[in-house]
């Protein structure tokens, strides 16, 4: 997502910034530090769908819900976004539009507080802290966004940019059912896997990435599903939609996203699944769009 299409504006006393979805392409867990946090190597992608954050000058700092997800989502002084606030050290009236499922693996508590950060920066003219994993180890990377796709490594601290790659047309399904990141994260069987090989093909076609993709992992989907079996019954039901290339789960989970080779394809997918399930959360969406 880049920033010129992130639809932020700014009219000397409001600024409002995208807050995109954030897809784990693949999700390599390579190892885990003495203080428990793993170590990644991902492929991050960021959608054309996700939050919005509007920031105006106030004498305090607030809060305000709305969208179709707000009820879900914590108001208080844990809010991501009120935390990113208070690192940046800026008293705002803050108004979180709320469009993503919380807990579902997309980043969405990590984009809002990214958000957050570039819009009080973009009021102020302060800079953004340079270490801001205290706001969650997808913080960086949905820093990042505005650059668009990014390999994380690290625990989430090491970004770069992979300005070379194409837009992909994708399904994004939610069970509608959280998934706890730490529980995930403690029933891993195995934590030291391979990284992704090197280098990330860049300059290539869909088709030509989402073969490499394939070859690909998310080393959290077994653990994912063992702690919410119906993750399993999505991908089957993703697996099966006319033209779905790709399946993967992205993040921690509960949402898996299937990769089609254009939009039309993904549309009608996405209307089949929400058609067969309709307690279920569908998107269509254009991944890395310019
Ligand atoms: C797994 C990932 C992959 O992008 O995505 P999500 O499922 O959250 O979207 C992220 O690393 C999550 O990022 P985020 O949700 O910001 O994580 P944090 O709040 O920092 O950590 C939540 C918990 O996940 C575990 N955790 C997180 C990151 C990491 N590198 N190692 C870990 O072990 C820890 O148990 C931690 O207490
Ligand atoms: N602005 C926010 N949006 C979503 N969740 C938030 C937010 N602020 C704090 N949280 C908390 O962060 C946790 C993780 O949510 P989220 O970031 O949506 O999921 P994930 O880490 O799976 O991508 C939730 O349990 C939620 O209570």
């Amino acid at each position: 997502m880049k920033d010129d299409q992130s639809g932020r504006t700014q009219d000397g006393n409001t600024a409002e910034v995208f807050a995109p979805a954030k897809i784990n392409m693949t999700l390599h867990v390579t190892g885990r530090r003495d203080d428990g946090y793993h170590m990644l190597d991902s492929l991050v992608m960021f959608a054309d769908i996700g939050d919005r954050i509007t920031v105006t000058r106030a004498d305090a700092l607030s809060l305000d819900l709305t969208g179709p997800m707000a009820e879900g989502t914590p108001p208080g002084d844990d809010n991501l976004v009120l935390r990113a606030a208070r690192m940046m050290g800026v008293d705002a009236h803050i108004t979180l539009e709320k469009t993503l499922p919380i807990a579902a693996g997309i980043g969405g508590g990590s984009s809002d507080a990214a958000a957050t950060l570039r819009a009080l920066s973009e009021l102020t003219g302060k800079p953004i802290p340079r270490d801001i994993l205290p706001l969650g180890a997808d913080a960086p990377v949905c820093c990042a966004a505005p650059s668009g796709a990014a390999r994380m490594s690290g625990v989430g601290e090491q970004v770069v940019p992979m300005p070379d790659l194409p837009e992909l047309h994708a399904v994004l399904v939610n069970p509608n059912i959280p998934v706890m990141t730490t529980e995930v994260f403690k029933r891993l069987a195995k934590r030291d896997n391979a990284p992704m090989p090197d280098p990330i093909p860049s300059g290539t076609d869909a088709a030509t990435l989402i073969e490499w993709l394939k070859k690909q992992r998310n080393d959290l989907q077994d653990a994912a599903i063992s702690c919410e079996p119906v993750i399993e019954q999505v991908f089957s039901t993703l697996e099966v939609t006319p033209g779905c290339m790709l399946t993967r789960m992205s993040g921690s989970g509960g949402t898996c996203f299937g990769i089609y080779a254009d939009a039309e394809t993904a549309a009608s997918a996405a209307g089949r699944l929400q058609e067969s399930h309709p307690g279920w959360w569908v998107a269509v969406t254009c991944l890395n769009a310019d």
